[in-house]
């Protein structure tokens, strides 16, 4: 006779997270971690119940802001190679709301992550309930029905029973690397509380295997006969090859066939920098060596990858007209871009395969390989180098700011230092083990360029959403993945008063972060956006009514909330907070002023973004002719 339990719902989803168990390579360990929760009326007394009277392993943490804590639950993911995952759970209305951003961050990144907010009463006796936004239309549609597009699986728990096979669903998605990304399951908030008698079966331990999957005859034999047909291959690494740990068996492959490795913003750090044939990051925000050799390739091995336009420079970063795609990746859809032969398979097996395949191929690159990279190599120490001066200085992001807008900037923050320059000084100054985590604004171009990570996986870049906010929550994220490596949070002067709120989680529960707060004064990367595409500098510079900068005390805030903070302006305060941060216990915030417009730019690369087809700026007319001229070149699927 079938044993029954009675619980109540939230008891029986806890009871369940408990019992979920994921097997990769032979491993087998819990999947879900712990749950982050902001408890309001739609939860509390349901879920918040079941956790106190029971949370089994689950560790418990109390965010400060739901976009926050499903940023942080989404890097934890990220950082674990999709392997284990955090639940976040919110109250209903605005509390779910706040998962939006989160939710599209997760779906457009292909992160496993369990978002559980409350809904509106199942009974609907006391409609409306606060926070319900009773939509004319219909009583059935909630503020979590905006969470629908933005979920890889989506359900609404009306009756206890349905949470059954609800739970099925949700973990067979996120354990499923082809299809990993954002479940959201929404419970009334009656439904909650309200007890079931579940068969006890459901409860038991439940393993989720995950099993590489492996190319077919037809796809390796394609996949060999291109190569050997190819004299100028190169190799795309995408988030795919990460998620898939293949960076030993792309080295490999490299190094015997000579085939350069080029990277997306998600694959960067799949394979160390000081690798020989690591030309680092491509496309818009790409080095110049990786932008020159994807230009000259007649076959491109797209690894794990989903082509964005950041990664192709719109689709003109390579000769389309001469040159073939290979795509290797366990999606079918990501499989199909491009018009490429295609392996649906998984990364790591498919190279190890293909490895044994190859025998006697080399590539025709010869000595370019190490000539690009010595190029670029010394483009970046002099990157390192820029120091401005007074009379005639002239950043990188040129003809745009003259030399009084910057002396302005110099007072106004009192600062002479550069972006580059600071970034490279603190590359070069922490541990090699270190974990950087950034997501939006100039930064993450600069990232991909020139920080050159020399251990596996210390690169974390959430640039699928590029999701302002990310940076510090992200940070606590990865801090809870990595709990034994310093974490540095590399966030500009606007993402961070956009949101930092999980700062304060990290130093309620000591989990140190250290943030890195570049401070231009402005949504300085919109501004370069605006202006090179023949626009004035309007509404992005930070200025008060009477035209004075900003000039905002970051390191005053993070202090208030206990963290240790320090002022820096120039390199050697820096290396010196840098030091005095990696001793404290506690979380710490450095505050950089630097000077607008001395990110990276340019370097063979082209973003297509909407330009005005008709304006009274002569300035916008040019650059809309051009960009039409250039789009000709581009592909145009
Ligand atoms: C949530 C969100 N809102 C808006 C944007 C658009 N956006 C991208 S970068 C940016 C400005 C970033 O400013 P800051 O963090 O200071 O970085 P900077 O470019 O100055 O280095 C904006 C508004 C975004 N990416 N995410
Ligand atoms: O609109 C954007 C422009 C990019 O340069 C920036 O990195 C990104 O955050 C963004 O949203
Ligand atoms: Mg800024």
């Amino acid at each position: 006779m079938m044993q029954t339990i009675r619980l109540t719902t939230a008891q029986a989803l806890i009871r369940f997270l408990n019992a979920q168990y994921i097997h990769i390579d032979g491993n087998e360990f819990p999947f879900v971690e712990g749950i982050f929760t902001i408890f309001g009326h739609g939860n509390v007394l349901g879920i918040g119940q079941a956790l106190e009277q029971e949370s089994g392993h689950l560790k418990v943490i109390q965010g400060k802001n739901e976009q926050g804590m499903a940023h942080a639950a989404i890097a934890y993911s990220k950082q674990m190679l999709r392997q284990k995952i955090y639940a976040v759970t919110t109250s209903v209305g605005p509390g779910a709301a706040n998962l939006a951003a989160a939710a599209g961050t997760a779906l457009a990144n292909q992160i496993p992550v369990l978002f559980l907010p409350g809904d509106t009463f199942a009974t609907r006796q006391p409609d409306p309930v606060l926070q319900q936004i009773e939509q004319e239309y219909s009583a059935a549609v909630t503020t979590n029905d905006a969470l629908k597009p933005l979920s890889r699986y989506w359900d609404r728990i009306t009756r206890p029973e349905q949470l059954m096979s609800s739970l099925l669903r949700a973990f067979e998605v996120m354990t499923d690397p082809a299809k990993a990304g954002p479940v959201t399951i929404c419970i009334a908030q009656d439904v909650e509380g309200e007890a079931y008698d579940y068969d006890e079966t459901f409860f038991a331990r439940r393993v989720h295997y995950v099993d590489r999957k492996l190319p077919t005859t037809r796809e390796l034999t394609g996949a060999v006969a291109l190569i050997k047909a190819s004299r100028h291959p190169v190799i795309l690494v995408g988030g795919g090859a990460k998620y898939s740990e293949a960076g030993d068996i792309l080295k490999k492959l490299s190094e015997k066939h000579h085939i350069p490795l080029v990277e997306t913003q998600a694959g960067k750090a799949t394979v160390e920098y000081t690798f020989a044939n690591n030309l680092g990051g491509v496309g818009v925000t790409g080095t110049l060596a990786a932008n020159k050799i994807a230009r000259q390739a007649d076959l491109i091995i797209g690894i794990g990858t989903r082509y964005t336009d950041f990664a192709t420079s719109s689709k003109t970063a390579f000769d389309f007209e001469h040159g073939q795609f290979l795509n290797i990746n366990v999606s079918r859809s990501q499989a199909y871009k491009l018009d490429a032969f295609q392996v649906v398979a998984d990364a790591k097996v498919t190279l190890e395969q293909l490895a044994s395949l190859l025998e006697g191929y080399t590539s025709e690159f010869g000595n370019q390989i190490q000539e690009l990279k010595a190029e670029w190599d010394q483009e970046r120490e002099r990157l390192s180098q820029i120091t401005f001066n007074r009379t005639d200085f002239t950043p990188e992001v040129d003809n745009q700011f003259d030399q009084a807008a910057l002396n302005e900037y110099a007072d106004a923050l009192q600062t002479e230092l550069p972006q580059t320059t600071a970034l490279i000084a603190m590359n070069e100054s922490i541990p090699a083990d270190s974990i950087i985590v950034g997501s939006a604004g100039s930064l993450p171009g600069d990232l991909q360029r020139i920080w050159n990570p020399s251990i596996t996986n210390t690169y974390h870049l959430e640039y699928g959403y590029s999701c302002m906010g990310y940076e510090v929550s992200g940070a606590l994220g990865v801090k809870l993945a990595a709990p034994d490596q310093e974490v540095y949070s590399i966030v500009g002067d606007g993402s961070f008063l956009m949101l930092h709120s999980e700062l304060v989680t990290a130093i309620q529960y000591h989990h140190k972060i250290n943030i890195i707060l570049f401070d231009n004064a402005g949504f300085g990367c919109i501004n370069n956006l605006q202006m090179e595409n023949g626009g004035g500098s309007y509404l992005c510079e930070f200025r008060t009514r009477d035209n004075r900068i900003l000039n905002i005390d970051y390191a005053k805030i993070a202090e208030a909330y206990g963290a240790k903070s320090y002022k820096v302006n120039n390199i050697k305060q820096l290396q010196d907070a840098l030091a005095d941060a990696q001793q404290q216990v506690s979380s710490t915030l450095i505050e950089i002023k630097v000077l607008p417009k001395t990110m990276t730019h340019g370097y063979e690369s082209w973003w297509n973004v909407g330009v005005a087809e008709v304006s009274d700026h002569e300035s916008i007319q040019r650059v809309f002719a051009a960009q039409q001229e250039k789009l000709k070149t581009a592909k145009q699927y």
